[in-house]
């Protein structure tokens, strides 16, 4: 099942935007939200939005516990539980703590439960698990802790989190704005645990990190309800910290081929990589170029062998051919996809001559490891020359000379601090892939799952978004964090149809490389399938 349900807002927005707001910037809008209503207003709407969408994902549901922890997202438990107590449901609410220590909404909300037959239990030390208990919940709901969680869990909150999880596999373990456990900021777990929900309907605004790092896999299919708190259905961009990618967008950046055109209508990208060995990569990001549509592609194998045998629409020529008078100057160039050692030697002079260039994997290892490449880099911008990182996180840590963990902490502040230090547009990918690029608001993607954690996805990523700019070649800066973006929601749309057309319909099998291409034209096909 697709991990995301954010209809039908994303097909609404006419920009394809849908903006990411940080605790900082949740909170500004929560203060001006519960300025302008009648007090409670907030958590009621919160309460039957929740209501709502519990119903739709199992209607049929009849008995339902709720874990109330000590602030308002335990008041938006409460308040859902005394909807469903009204509907007719057996509603347990296990509070972490008493009742008249909640904040005044929440104790509203806690009145309101009673008075609809919720079944109240406080100060409860730790949540039944599945193992203590002959009473089988439907749904068990995590109203434990939402944006206010900074600090790790004590042993208490761990229990209670292990309790919740374990009733995964008896029944639907839904999370109320943030799985407890982990930071709505940058999708870092705040201990060692956090819910590990079937699905998060998050509140008022999206949260960063629900859509990268660990936030995927611990949010399930993320929801969202903006409360009604403005005319218009969603929050302003005005203080957003992050845009997520939309097939809007994907669309946008997705034209018809003129009647009249033909190949030298769609430019030519030259893929330099290939060390020996390692061919197969160079292969694979021009398999996607050509794929992606441009008009020739040229490869350049460091190794000097010729995969004649891989698509036959390719050409092979040499590095020195590419690095003739005018030829690279008219090219898009992707660079460094099994490019090994040797790819530094060829990068000073595309670093100097390529007016559009997407750089990956052994290009970036050797800028890190050269500072004069760096700074060769880093001049590019000032001679409108453009440049793509794809970066993966050890890749990043090397440019950024950091390590894994810290570029992994803080996903989107690496991604813009690497595209300030390159004066590049970065593309951060894992999980929630970002783009990044200085004075724009950064991308975080919202598709793909785990089938694209296989060898060579990189490869095809890099070679599609050459293919995409080599058509596009006077894609004018600031738009090409959009055209990056666009590409990236692309590849994650592939693997989701992968999963659609699966009999197991899970990302059980990787998606292979070599089969990403054809699955991301099937992925564009859907777009101008779907209406505008
Ligand atoms: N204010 C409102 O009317 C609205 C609030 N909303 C909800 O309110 C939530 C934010 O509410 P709060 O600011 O009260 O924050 P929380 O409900 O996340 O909880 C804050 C409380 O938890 C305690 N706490 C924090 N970390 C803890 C830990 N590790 N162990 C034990 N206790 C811990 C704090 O001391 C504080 O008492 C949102 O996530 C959302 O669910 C939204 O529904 C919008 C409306
Ligand atoms: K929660």
């Amino acid at each position: 099942m697709p991990s995301l349900r954010l209809v039908p807002f994303s097909e609404l927005t006419p920009a394809g935007a849908l903006w990411l707001h940080d605790t900082a910037a949740s909170r500004a809008l929560e203060a001006q939200a519960l300025a302008a209503h009648p007090p409670y207003t907030l958590m009621a709407r919160a309460g039957l939005a929740v209501a709502r969408w519990t119903r739709a994902l199992a209607p049929h549901a009849r008995h339902i516990w709720v874990a109330v922890g000590p602030g308002h997202n335990g008041g938006d438990g409460l308040a859902a539980a005394a909807h469903w107590a009204m509907a007719g449901c057996q509603v347990t609410a296990f509070l972490w703590g008493h009742a008249k220590d909640l904040p005044p909404d929440a104790q509203t909300a806690f009145a309101s439960a009673c008075k609809s037959g919720v079944q109240i239990q406080e100060g409860v030390a730790l949540l039944p698990r599945p193992d203590t208990t002959d009473v089988k919940p439907d749904v068990v709901v995590d109203a434990l802790l939402g944006l206010g969680h900074h600090r790790a869990p004590d042993e208490r909150l761990r229990g209670w989190i292990a309790a919740l999880n374990a009733w995964r596999k008896q029944g639907l373990l839904l999370a109320i704005d943030v799985p407890t456990g982990l930071c709505s900021d940058h999708g870092t777990l705040l201990g060692a645990q956090a819910i590990e929900a079937h699905a998060t309907l998050s509140l008022l605004t999206l949260k960063p990190g629900l859509f990268t790092h660990s936030g995927r896999q611990h949010s399930g299919e993320i929801w969202f309800d903006g409360l009604a708190t403005s005319a218009h259905p969603l929050p302003p961009a005005a203080g957003a910290t992050a845009s997520l990618t939309s097939r809007a967008l994907a669309r946008s950046l997705q034209a018809a081929r003129p009647h009249q055109s033909h190949k030298g209508s769609f430019g030519d990208v030259w893929v330099v990589g290939g060390a020996t060995g390692m061919e197969g990569a160079a292969t694979l990001a021009a398999s996607a170029a050509l794929q992606a549509g441009a008009g020739r592609v040229l490869v350049a194998p460091l190794s000097g062998q010729r995969e004649w045998a891989a698509r036959p629409e390719l050409m092979w020529r040499s590095i020195s051919e590419l690095l003739n008078p005018g030829v690279v100057e008219r090219a898009t160039v992707v660079c460094g996809c099994g490019g090994g050692n040797a790819v530094a030697r060829v990068l000073p002079e595309l670093l100097q001559r390529a007016p559009r260039l997407v750089l990956d994997a052994d290009a970036l290892n050797a800028l890190s490891a050269d500072p004069a490449l760096s700074r060769a880099l880093s001049q590019r911008a000032g001679r409108q020359q453009l440049t793509l990182l794809t970066p993966h996180p050890l890749e990043a840590a090397r440019l950024a000379h950091s390590d894994t963990a810290h570029i992994q902490h803080q996903r989107l502040h690496s991604a813009q601090h690497l595209a300030a230090q390159t004066q590049a547009c970065v593309v951060l990918k894992g999980s929630g892939t970002v783009v990044a690029q200085v004075g724009h608001l950064p991308w975080v993607n919202c598709s793909g799952n785990a089938r694209l954690s296989t060898p060579g996805s990189g490869d095809v990523l890099a070679g599609w978004l050459g293919g995409l700019w080599s058509q596009r070649p006077d894609t004018a800066p600031e738009h090409l964090s959009d055209l990056a973006a666009a590409v990236v929601w692309l590849h994650g749309c592939a693997a989701e149809l992968a999963d659609e057309a699966s009999a197991r319909g899970s990302s059980a099998l990787p998606l292979l490389a070599s089969q990403l291409p054809d699955a991301m034209a099937r992925a564009v096909d859907a777009l101008s399938a779907t209406r505008p």
